[in-house]
């Protein structure tokens, strides 16, 4: 097929070709400029499989091979949605290729990039871990890719950055959709001819590392936007893998909750009370924007209050079990976690609706640092 476009600049994402049961189909993805084949707009095609049998098989494998996955790493679950994720997952752990994980905070995304880290060849050499929404650029430049003695002020002696320190394994790029601009060609130069430049030196190195990168963005609406490179998206993206939501999954609850509850060291009654049909119902139908985390640190809630709490934070911070939170068959030290875990939350929680939803007011008021806030409303699946 012959395209050409009525004008030179095209869309970033011109044309999606999706496969279907029997065969394959091409959608234009913009209005403009269009996409003319010998002078006729064109806006989708169909290709069929030579034979009924031919797209159905490679069909069939997928389902008996989606219906033995039901964990990877940490991570359980039964839905198809999930399965699908795992099983790219396991291809992502056999190849070398640079992946990206798309879903909302708390889908799983970082346990499953260490995951794949461990189902890979590069298992004993080590994971590292960069939260590219953390660090203002210039620092997260030298984080990356580390920097000479007096490259700028207060760089009193050489460091490593995380792409050398990481040679011979995987590094995690986690928020990649934060990546500063400044730096995302220096980053789309990385992957594409895998050699870093420290800063204050003119000189490239070369490194073996495996990039796997993370957004709970929306990154090719980001790339429509101007925000984000597509040159770099689509190196990223050599294998994306979509981690669904939990309430576009909530047949997984159960057994999620059940992988939870016994990782917390639930007792058999707290198991038997937490995983009866009516309270895993009530979960079932609660939204878990903060997705399987918030799902996480509701059921601690619980073993912490000793109280099937509806999953609700407001009904949870109001419930008459709350004084006593203490349960004194736990070590000192779990028991403070799971306290200051709780204090932690409810703070983070009422601090940010006190001051409307805007992160920078409510840092200044509670004298927080800015970044050190985002992360903790992130951890507790309060903010995406
Ligand atoms: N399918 C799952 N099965 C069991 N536990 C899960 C599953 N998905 C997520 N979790 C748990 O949920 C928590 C959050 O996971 P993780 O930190 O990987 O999320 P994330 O997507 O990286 O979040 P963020 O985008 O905020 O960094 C972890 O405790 C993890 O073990």
């Amino acid at each position: 097929m012959n395209l050409s476009s009525e004008e030179f600049a095209v869309p970033r994402f011109h044309c999606e070709v999706k496969s279907e049961q029997k065969g394959a189909r091409a959608r234009a993805q913009d209005e403009r400029p269009g996409t003319y084949v010998d002078g006729v707009r064109w806006r989708q095609s169909r290709a069929r499989g030579r034979n009924r049998d031919e797209p159905q098989r490679p069909l069939r494998m997928q389902a008996a091979q989606q219906a033995e996955r039901t964990t990877f790493g940490e991570l359980v679950a039964t839905s198809a949605a999930a399965r699908a994720s795992f099983e790219r997952m396991a291809c992502a752990a056999a190849c070398n290729a640079t992946v990206l994980l798309e879903g909302e905070t708390g889908t799983g995304k970082s346990r499953a990039a260490l995951a794949i880290h461990r189902a890979s060849a590069r298992a004993t050499a080590p994971f590292l871990v960069v939260d590219c929404g953390a660090l203002p650029a210039n620092l997260l430049e030298s984080e990356l890719f580390g920097h000479e003695k007096g490259a700028f002020t207060g760089a009193i002696q050489r460091r490593m950055g995380a792409f050398e320190e990481a040679d011979g394994g995987t590094i995690f790029l986690d928020e990649i959709g934060e990546l500063p601009a400044e730096l995302q060609p220096k980053l789309l130069r990385v992957l594409e001819n895998r050699e870093i430049r420290r800063l204050g030196t003119n000189t490239y190195q070369p490194v073996n590392v495996r990039v796997i990168a993370a957004t709970h963005r929306d990154l090719r609406a980001e790339v429509q936007a101007g925000r984000f490179r597509s040159d770099l998206y689509f190196r990223l993206a050599v294998v994306g893998i979509p981690l669904p939501s939990l309430r576009e999954r909530t047949e997984d609850i159960p057994l999620i909750v059940e992988r939870i509850l016994a990782g917390l060291g639930a007792t058999p009654e707290q198991l038997t009370q937490l995983t009866a049909p009516d309270f895993l119902a009530r979960l079932q139908r609660a939204a878990w924007p903060g997705n399987v985390r918030e799902l996480r640190n509701h059921l601690e809630r619980c073993l912490v209050f000793q109280s099937a709490l509806p999953p609700s934070a407001q009904d949870a911070a109001a419930s008459p079990v709350a004084p006593r939170a203490v349960d004194a068959s736990l070590t000192y030290a779990e028991s403070r976690r799971r306290a200051l875990e709780t204090f932690e939350h409810d703070y983070v929680e009422a601090l940010l609706k006190l001051h409307g939803g805007k992160v920078s007011q409510a840092a200044a008021a509670a004298d927080m640092d800015r970044v050190y806030l985002y992360r903790l409303l992130r951890r507790h699946g309060l903010k995406s």
